[in-house]
């Protein structure tokens, strides 16, 4: 350990330079003057694995020995992105692997592009558990992340004339040097098949699964460096892989296909990542994943747990926390008990009682469509016995639980019943979550306070104390020190260099905001973000911008909630502004997206075209004067997030007020000044208290407001016919001038704002939007003022650090208590 820790600090340029020739030679097999980019990256990367395997056994050692609690945290998405800087920065090597590489003539800048994002998630939810797995790391707290090892990750977003195109992921073509495969903890998993009931030679009634099929389940390894590279956790992600490779006897009876058709349909579970954010699409490959993740991520619990207590259980729910990251591994709690009632012959209560204990649900939305119902029949299909243990977990809750409180009140009953009674009977996995976790948390507080008063609203009156919140966080080591290194110097230079794990210093630069100097270096380094920015605009859109207009940013899942379609309008309004005054004094802005749309959302497709059909025309219309340009960044990903968010100047967090649980790409952009427009929705709330109200721009209807403007009826027409430029602006989808020869090609936008009904009510607030918007350019105006919120913003976002999230989690949910790692 001693050298390690020496090593870690103390290791020269040189040596690293060494390090690396020596792992492209020896672990690559290549020639220094045939090496690739690509090799030259694995090589780095194996360089700076010596480091982390070392850290990674002398954790797993330690956590052993002292037979710590952990925290497993279940998720079926993990989105990592890329993983070269930032074990680099974690282990504090990031500058001496600089050095070491500009003695090879290579810039580690163009060294790290050469990796694939680890995509294996979607958005908010699969981001925040990246994020809280590196604080749960750097705060040295034993814990383990659990997922599945997608061989296809998100899908590559292209355009082909302005239409989203989703192209296969291959994150592991060129091998992936952070990870570990694990075959010696491989889990063997049943599904289909079907229940026996018998009774045991005491009488008791025993229930015997018969499996239909048995899966594989094989894990890898992928090392979570913490800050500081003290501990290294381990994020295990499971693959699956056919059990009998190949059924001779029907391949024998000429059956080729039907030998093979097994494992080919076995191998597919953990084959691609359903891009699916916030709509449930009840596949079963889905069901069979979240089930074949969860029995593997017991099972490997199970026997970790075993080793220190053998069958003593009663040690379990102490040792063993599950936090279950959204509905998705819900299904974990019907798996505890089976085990724990079929395998281990415990007896119901008992059983219960370490699954209450064991369980935590965190809830990440509250849109209708995003919440997981299974039908009854599918259940009954690929998990029999599990839909058994549901019917006897809910018989015993509705029984004592509820009638003690509500008897008789059937009505109730139904509501709280995890069976959705009706012509498809459904397993609500909501309900499930609830009843059988001790904890439930939202990601923000009015979300929580939603997730109380209008998801859960019966469990609340049962439970109250098991309702709690925890406000979403984000890390300050990839999302600041790693993306924006100029800021950082000078935040080094200002307060010191121990932000990254303790953000409240951070706060003392409030103390700077005024000052002329500290406001120059400040937006110079924006500004210099910025040039590079446009760069990268350049390259992929081959658009020109200018990097002193303001670059308002929207980067997040295209989703009508979310309200891009909502900055288009304001878009062509000030686009036809312009037409009709050219010389109107408006500060030029370059309006940014990033977006990817799951593959059938329609309406989300076809806001994506506009955006793009609409860019295209402002962006080469002479009249004027390059003012305003509108681009759209092809393939939005963590690592493009990462160059976008140190340039940004304006955050856009404009979705309709109640529907944005917390949103977490807002605290990445405030962390880098830029200033927020938005509504009172999700976090957004508790950034401007934060920050401070002068320095956020909001607008638009309250939670409440739009609760009671949908109660008495919202009519999207009488703002159509109320507002001339609304009226305008959306006549101009059904004409060609942004799809030449192509009339009404936008026609679908229009539609959804009123015969769709405009449920996210665009209209309503759009007035407050622009005038917020106007807000925005004045404020720019006054560049002391801009460059003082811009401070204050990255200053006082210290609440919004995944450490206090997981310190909130640690002290109301888990108890855990860290571990130092000699
Ligand atoms: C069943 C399909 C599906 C897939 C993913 C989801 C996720 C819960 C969607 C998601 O990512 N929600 C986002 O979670 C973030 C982290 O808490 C929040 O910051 C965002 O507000 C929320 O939209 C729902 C439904």
């Amino acid at each position: 350990a001693k050298e390690t820790e020496m090593a870690i600090g103390k290791i020269t340029p040189k040596q690293f330079k060494e390090s690396i020739i020596k792992h492209l030679n020896s672990t690559f097999g290549t020639d220094i003057n045939k090496a690739s980019k690509k090799a030259w990256w694995n090589a780095t990367s194996a360089a700076l694995n010596e480091f982390v395997y070392d850290r990674l056994s002398q954790t797993q050692k330690t956590h052993f020995e002292k037979d710590t609690r952990a925290v497993h945290y279940f998720s079926l998405e993990f989105l990592m992105g890329r993983l070269t800087g930032n074990n680099l920065h974690n282990l504090g090597l990031f500058e001496t692997a600089k050095k070491a590489l500009t003695e090879l003539d290579i810039d580690i800048n163009t060294l790290v592009d050469e990796e694939e994002d680890m995509a294996l998630g979607n958005g908010g939810l699969g981001r925040l558990a990246a994020c809280f797995i590196d604080s749960l790391a750097t705060m040295e707290l034993p814990a383990i992340g659990y997922g599945i090892h997608y061989e296809h990750g998100l899908f590559r977003q292209e355009f082909k004339d302005g239409h989203q195109i989703e192209r296969p992921d291959s994150w592991r073509e060129y091998g992936n040097p952070f990870e570990i495969r694990r075959p010696e903890s491989i889990q063997d998993i049943p599904v289909y098949g079907y229940v026996e009931t018998k009774f045991n030679d005491a009488g008791k009634v025993v229930k015997e699964w018969h499996p239909g099929r048995i899966i594989k389940g094989v894990p890898w390894d992928v090392p979570v460096v913490g800050y500081s590279g003290k501990t290294v956790n381990v994020l295990r992600l499971w693959e699956s892989r056919a059990t009998n490779f190949f059924n001779w006897d029907v391949f024998n009876s000429g059956g080729y296909h039907d030998a093979h058709k097994e494992n080919v349909e076995s191998e597919t579970i953990s084959k691609v990542l359903y891009p699916n954010d916030e709509t449930d699409a009840g596949k079963e490959l889905r069901l069979i994943q979240q089930y074949f993740f969860c029995a593997c991520s017991l099972k490997d619990i199970i026997r970790r747990y075993k080793r220190a207590h053998a069958d003593d259980w009663s040690n379990f729910s102490a040792q063993v926390a599950v936090q279950l990251n959204d509905t998705h591994p819900a299904i974990a709690i019907p798996e505890l008990m089976r085990i724990l009632v079929d395998r281990a012959d415990m007896d119901w209560d008992q059983a219960w009682k370490i699954c209450r204990e064991t369980f935590s649900y965190t809830n990440h939305t509250l849109l209708p469509e995003a919440l997981e119902k299974w039908s009854v029949r599918l259940f009954e299909k690929v998990l029999p016995r599990h839909l058994e243990i549901i019917y006897e977990i809910n018989r015993r809750f509705l029984e004592s639980e509820v009638d003690a409180k509500w008897p008789g009140d059937n009505a109730i009953k139904s509501k709280l019943s995890i069976i959705e009674e009706g012509h498809e009977r459904m397993v609500r996995m909501g309900n499930l979550s609830v009843i059988g976790s001790n904890k439930v948390n939202g990601v923000a507080e009015v979300h929580s306070a939603l997730v109380k008063s209008d998801l859960f609203p019966e469990f609340n009156a049962l439970w109250t104390d098991k309702f709690t919140n925890v406000t979403n966080g984000v890390t300050p080591r990839r999302w600041l020190k790693a993306c924006n290194p100029a800021l950082s110097k000078l935040i080094d230079k200002t307060v010191g260099d121990q932000w990254p794990t303790n953000q409240e210093i951070l706060r003392d630069l409030d103390k700077k905001a005024d000052d002329a100097k500290f406001q120059k270096a400040y937006m110079d380094i924006k500004h210099e973000n910025k040039v590079a920015l446009t760069k990268v605009i350049k390259e992929l859109t081959d658009v020109d911008v200018d990097p002193s207009a303001i670059f308002d940013i929207q980067i997040k899942r295209l989703h009508e909630y979310k309200r891009q379609h909502l900055n288009l309008l304001h878009i062509m309004a000030l686009y036809r502004r312009l037409l009709q005054n050219p010389t109107m004094d408006m500060v030029p802005r370059v309006f940014i997206f990033g977006a990817k749309a799951a593959p059938g959302y329609k309406l989300a497709k076809d806001i994506i075209y506009a955006i793009n059909k609409v860019a295209d025309k402002v962006n080469n219309d002479e009249r004027i004067g390059g003012k305003l340009k509108v681009v759209f960044l092809p393939n939005y990903r963590v690592s493009l997030a990462e160059k976008m968010i140190p340039a940004a100047d304006v955050s856009e967090q404009i979705s309709t007020a109640g529907k944005e649980a917390s949103g977490t790409g807002n605290m990445k952009l405030a962390l880098n000044g830029a200033i927020t427009i938005g509504t009172l929705d999700g976090a957004n709330i508790e950034i401007a208290e934060e920050v401070g109200e002068e320095n956020v721009v909001i607008f638009g209807l309250t939670v409440d407001e739009v609760k009671a403007l949908k109660k008495q009826g919202y009519n999207p027409w009488d703002y159509y016919y109320g507002n001339e430029e609304i009226k305008a602006v959306l006549d101009w989808f059904d004409t060609d001038y942004f799809t030449p020869g192509k009339p009404g090609e936008l026609s679908s936008i229009k539609n959804s704002f009123l015969d769709g009904g405009d449920p996210y009510l665009c209209l309503a607030d759009f007035e407050s939007y622009s005038e917020g918007q106007k807000e925005i350019e004045a404020k720019y105006k006054d560049k002391k003022g801009w460059a003082r919120s811009a401070i204050l913003n990255t200053a006082y976002m210290g609440k919004f650090n995944s450490d206090r999230s997981i310190q909130d989690y640690v002290d109301r949910i888990w108890k855990l208590k860290s571990c130092t790692v000699k």
